[in-house]
């Protein structure tokens, strides 16, 4: 991560993973607003995380692409997923349950000579809640939820404005809603290869407010005049850093990467339970 300049309206820390003791329940000012984003540096070592995109790149295991269809090697060319978010996979929640099995399985194989990816995310999710239980969502029939999705964004591509709280609002987040307060979540992204150029995490000063809810319109490509005049700030992680930021209530994009090199980062969202001391991670 490189240096950055602090700012009153993104209250940060950023902390080495061997400190990650000075992060303790840090969710509860989350929570209480007085922290917006923290970064844990070298949660992996980087030569782990070159073997683990090779890995990515070469399609193995061979992850489920989004969209559907798509052929991974062809699909280079665009922005595409290894895995399904709730929101992809719109109302075929059956088919998200079934990728999300897959999945899990195959996130176990992609790390399998280093430490386990669910693992050790949830272990730091232990220390950031306080000693909170973190555990997988399930649906009443007890189908673990998606724990990460892999984001894939080869040369020119990118995330539009958005903010996640927006995504809560889709039909399929109706049984999530019975489960965790998922108002505020917070997002969360390993960079496991960063692009030569470009690909920065600008997060806004401007928040979320539910009228900025446009009715079907869930995800991403939220009118950039939003932000008009808000300040910003870039955030380049380096791979093998983690990243928390509160994306439900801050607006934030990814900007186009630039060279040959593509952005890949595994990550999804976390919320309280609404009764209990859990917290619950999906995507
Ligand atoms: O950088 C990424 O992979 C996605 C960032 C993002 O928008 C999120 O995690 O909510
Ligand atoms: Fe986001």
């Amino acid at each position: 991560m490189e240096p950055l300049a602090r700012a009153d309206w993104f209250k940060f820390r950023s902390v080495d993973f061997t400190q990650l003791d000075a992060l303790e329940d840090c969710l509860e000012a989350f929570a209480k607003r007085e922290l917006d984003g923290v970064v844990i540096r070298q949660v992996y070592p980087e030569a782990y995380m070159r073997e683990i995109s090779s890995r990515i790149e070469r399609h193995e295991p061979p992850f489920h692409v989004f969209p559907r269809g798509a052929d991974p090697h062809k699909a280079r060319q665009g922005k595409h997923l290894y895995g399904i978010t709730l929101v992809a996979a719109d109302r075929d929640l059956p088919e998200y349950f079934r990728v999300a099995e897959g999945f899990r399985v195959q996130c176990r194989d992609l790390f399998r000579d280093g430490a386990d990816y669910e693992a050790r995310l949830k272990s730091i999710f232990e220390v950031l809640g306080g000693g909170r239980s973190v555990e997988l969502p399930r649906n009443p029939d007890g189908q673990g939820y998606m724990p990460a999705t892999i984001r894939i964004l080869p040369s020119g591509a990118a995330i539009d404005l958005h903010c996640d709280n927006n995504l809560s609002h889709h039909p399929s987040y109706a049984h999530l809603k019975t489960v965790c307060d998922v108002s505020d979540q917070l997002s969360f992204f390993l960079t496991l290869n960063a692009p030569g150029g470009g690909g920065e995490l600008f997060v806004y000063s401007r928040r979320w407010s539910d009228s900025d809810d446009v009715g079907s319109q869930y995800v991403v490509s939220k009118d950039a005049s939003l932000v008009e005049g808000c300040e910003c700030l870039a955030l380049k992680p380096q791979p093998g850093d983690l990243i928390l930021f509160a994306g439900g209530r801050i607006y934030h994009r990814v900007a186009p990467t630039e060279g040959t090199r593509p952005r890949y980062t595994i990550g999804g969202f976390l919320a309280r339970a609404n009764e209990g001391r859990t917290l619950y991670y999906w995507s």
